[in-house]
């Protein structure tokens, strides 16, 4: 391990960057497929299986929905696309010898068809010391959750998720800053929203007063304590703030500030869903697609370059082309969450929505049609994502730039693996 170095990222002085520090070098050689080919280093994971050989007789319903599973196992079919597939077109290709160390495949199944890349194997030994500090700080430091949560809170594993998720962090301190920020962002959904004492009636308010954790409240000196006590008051309110306090003290201003941003997204998210659930509306897809882009994993990837010890300075965060990357990337990571959850979710109590789950009540389509047509979104978003992060790091390859993509993309890779392996939390439907 290199020296863990400074927790604060090398930021110093930075002039503002004008727009040609974008223009490529004239020695960089970046294309856009090198940039993708360089992204998904070949891991020993084998492909998803394709649908078992001996399945039963199909009514023509069900032949046409095979149709839309072959197409999306198949992959893109354009010029061009063939290393795109899912299944071998040809012969297999010849095992690399030196890949890093494979998931043991019985550890979950992805889903069937889902383009995703594998991973290696999270690093054990940062994954068990990154589980051992985040369990200290929720009981010792937050006070997260009473004991009988506490089987549920290692099922969660979030060691394992965010040392698969941040492969290039430098140090066990680095990542711990993303794993509080999990863990906090998943106890107020479980908490506000959800299934430990979570609902939509009046979550405005417990929401907004939650966010003046990330935000702080400038007021009089009359209403300042009363206003930090609260702080202090629930579990949510108390992981949000300290995970906030570390984090604000390893970034820059500007990457805490786009932290703020993207949670201010992820809440506005949470309200329209919830207000969505109390009226008992049913959106269409693109509304769904919609508040699903703010209720979203977004606000995790964006502090990659946090976790990485360097910042990707604001003005190219900002950039359309990078904003355009980062949504898709988001969507993309959010929509794998409701392929995986999809099971759990139905047997919850009430109608929760998820992709499947609103194309099938939308689109009139039975729940294996829905689901298999929620994968090709999927799909679709994670080509778009991948394109759109190619033409970017042609059109801007600066260093930040590209390290932040790679950060993006590890973190959607590493978002999947998560999903694959925890069947504690997670189990297929049987399309199958
Ligand atoms: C970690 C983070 C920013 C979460 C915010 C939104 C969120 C909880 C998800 C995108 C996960 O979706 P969902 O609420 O459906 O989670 P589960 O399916 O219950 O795991
Ligand atoms: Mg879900």
């Amino acid at each position: 391990m290199p020296d863990p170095g400074p927790l604060r990222p090398t930021h110093g002085p930075q002039p503002p960057t004008p727009p040609s520090a974008c223009a490529p070098p004239a020695s960089s050689g970046t294309s856009a497929s090198d940039f993708l080919a360089a992204l998904h280093p070949p891991v020993g994971i084998p492909v998803p299986s394709p649908p078992p050989a001996d399945v039963p007789p199909r009514t023509p319903e069900a032949s046409a929905s095979d149709t839309a599973l072959q197409r999306i196992l198949r992959g893109p079919t354009g010029p061009g696309t063939s290393s795109l597939s899912l299944v071998p077109r040809k012969a297999p290709p010849v095992p690399d010898p030196v890949l890093p160390a494979a998931a043991p495949p019985g550890e979950g199944r992805a889903v069937p068809g889902l383009y995703h890349h594998p991973v290696p194997e999270p690093d054990p030994v940062r994954v068990e010391e990154v589980s051992r500090r985040i369990k200290r700080w929720a009981e010792d430091e937050v006070q997260l959750y009473p004991e009988e949560w506490e089987g549920q809170f290692d099922g969660f594993s979030v060691g394992r998720y965010m040392v698969g998720c941040h492969p290039d962090a430098p140090t066990v301190d680095h990542l711990m800053l993303a794993t509080r920020l999990m863990v906090a962002e998943n106890a107020l959904d479980d908490c506000y929203c959800e299934d430990h004492g979570g609902s939509p009636v009046g979550l405005g308010g417990r929401i907004l007063l939650a966010h003046t954790a990330l935000d702080h409240l400038h007021t009089t000196a009359e209403y300042t304590p009363a206003w930090q006590e609260s702080l202090a008051s629930d579990a949510p309110r108390r992981a949000y703030r300290s995970a906030m306090d570390y984090f604000a003290g390893a970034a820059t201003p500007s990457q805490a500030d786009r932290y703020r941003h993207d949670m201010a997204r992820l809440h506005m998210g949470y309200l329209a869903e919830a207000a969505w659930a109390e009226t008992d509306h049913l959106p269409e897809v693109w509304e769904y697609l919609a508040m699903r882009q703010f209720n979203n994993f977004r606000p995790c990837p964006t502090i990659t370059d946090t976790v990485g010890g360097y910042e990707l300075p604001a003005d190219l965060h900002a950039r359309p082309d990078m904003q355009r990357v980062i949504a898709l990337a988001g969507n993309a990571t959010t929509i794998v969450n409701d392929l995986y959850s999809y099971t759990k979710e139905l047997n919850s109590p009430g109608r929760h929505l998820n992709l499947p789950v609103v194309i099938a009540e939308r689109e009139k389509l039975s729940p294996r049609d829905a689901y298999l047509k929620a994968v090709e979104v999927h799909n679709e978003l994670m080509h778009a994502f991948e394109a759109a992060a190619a033409d970017l790091a042609k059109a801007c390859p600066v260093p930040t730039v590209l390290r932040f993509l790679r950060g993006v993309a590890a973190w959607v890779d590493g978002n999947h693996d998560w999903h694959r392996t925890n069947t504690y939390r997670y189990s297929l439907p049987d399309f199958w």
